[in-house]
């Protein structure tokens, strides 16, 4: 999407084993192929310094249709991107299937400027700002974005890993009591208390679908160095697999978002260790454990002599 080299993100995972890995976990895996992101001629918006704002308007539209369409066939959505601005689409078209679904967003930053309070046009830094329906008084009206119907209230949103959060989100963040558990948490608390803390507030019930929005720029640029945006002191693959596999035992994880791989920015070696992070998180995220795991129908073999 909009980031350029984001677009290679998807196949880099595929051709890093995605479609194996997962169907070694027992799963009954379908890659539904690449989302529509068309580019658009004169793709800018005159009065707002927002970055294709037509091209990210057309791939979320194509990309809540799908995310929907996976949904409601009774399977878990994974999406690949792409940038950031990728879950305007996911998550949206998850709330179309799961209108009580939660959003756990891991990530080093907060990606809810609005258009107005974002210093670079980027959007992949803005996309919860269009889903929340308490901003809504505060977003410009962007052409083709008419489809989106605000789905999450603040309350339904919890942050784990922020380190890099602008002033216009922190000011965001408090306005609305967004519940987010920074680094400065992580190493106060701990992951497991604040993977306790966020699902408790979250969803005290333990009823709601799961949508986790895992930009990889969250774990530490050792771990993820081909990414466009990197913060030092992230989380490690330790604290991100554990955030997966606690979500994945609710059995209510619904939606999982892989965002800002990005293999242009990195070499060979930036990228296998990049790819490598990223199928370690969407792993576990699906059922594998760093316990171990085997298919249901697994029977050790028997000698026949
Ligand atoms: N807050 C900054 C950086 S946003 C980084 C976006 S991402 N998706 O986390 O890489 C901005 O708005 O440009
Ligand atoms: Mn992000
Ligand atoms: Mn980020
Ligand atoms: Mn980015």
């Amino acid at each position: 999407m909009a980031k350029p080299g984001t677009e290679h993100g998807p196949d880099a995972l595929r051709e890093g084993g995605l479609i194996k890995k997962l169907m070694g976990l027992g799963l009954d895996v379908h890659d539904y192929g690449d989302v529509g992101t068309p580019s658009h001629e004169d793709d800018h918006h005159f009065d707002l310094p927002v970055k294709n704002p037509k091209h990210v308007a057309t791939a979320s539209e194509n990309i809540a249709a799908d995310v929907y369409n996976v949904i409601k066939s009774g399977r878990t959505c994974l999406a690949l991107g792409g940038d950031h601005s990728m879950a305007i689409g996911s998550i949206f078209g998850h709330s179309l299937a799961e209108p009580e679904h939660v959003v756990v967003w891991v990530d080093a930053h907060a990606d809810i400027n609005t258009p107005l309070t974002s210093s670079s046009g980027n959007m992949h830094g803005m996309p919860l700002s269009f889903l929340v329906k308490e901003l809504q008084p505060y977003i410009s009206k962007l052409p083709g974005f008419e489809f989106i119907k605000p789905c999450l209230s603040a309350k339904n949103i919890a942050y784990i890993g922020l380190r890099d959060v602008d002033p216009g989100e922190r000011y965001i963040i408090e306005k609305l009591g967004i519940q987010s558990f920074s680094m400065s948490e992580v190493d106060r608390h701990g992951i497991k208390d604040v993977v306790e803390k966020a699902m408790h507030y979250l969803d005290p019930e333990g009823v709601k679908p799961i949508h986790l929005s895992f930009d990889i720029d969250a774990l530490d640029p050792s771990l993820a160095p081909s990414t466009g945006t990197p913060v030092p002191g992230g989380l490690s693959i330790r604290e991100g697999n554990y955030i997966c596999e606690e979500l994945a035992a609710t059995g209510r994880l619904t939606c999982v978002d892989i965002a800002e791989v990005n293999p242009s920015l990195g070499n060979e070696r930036d990228n296998l260790i990049t790819v490598n992070s990223a199928l370690s998180i969407i792993t576990h995220c699906f059922g594998g454990r760093r316990q171990g795991t085997y298919p249901k129908n697994y029977q050790i073999p028997i000698p026949t002599h």
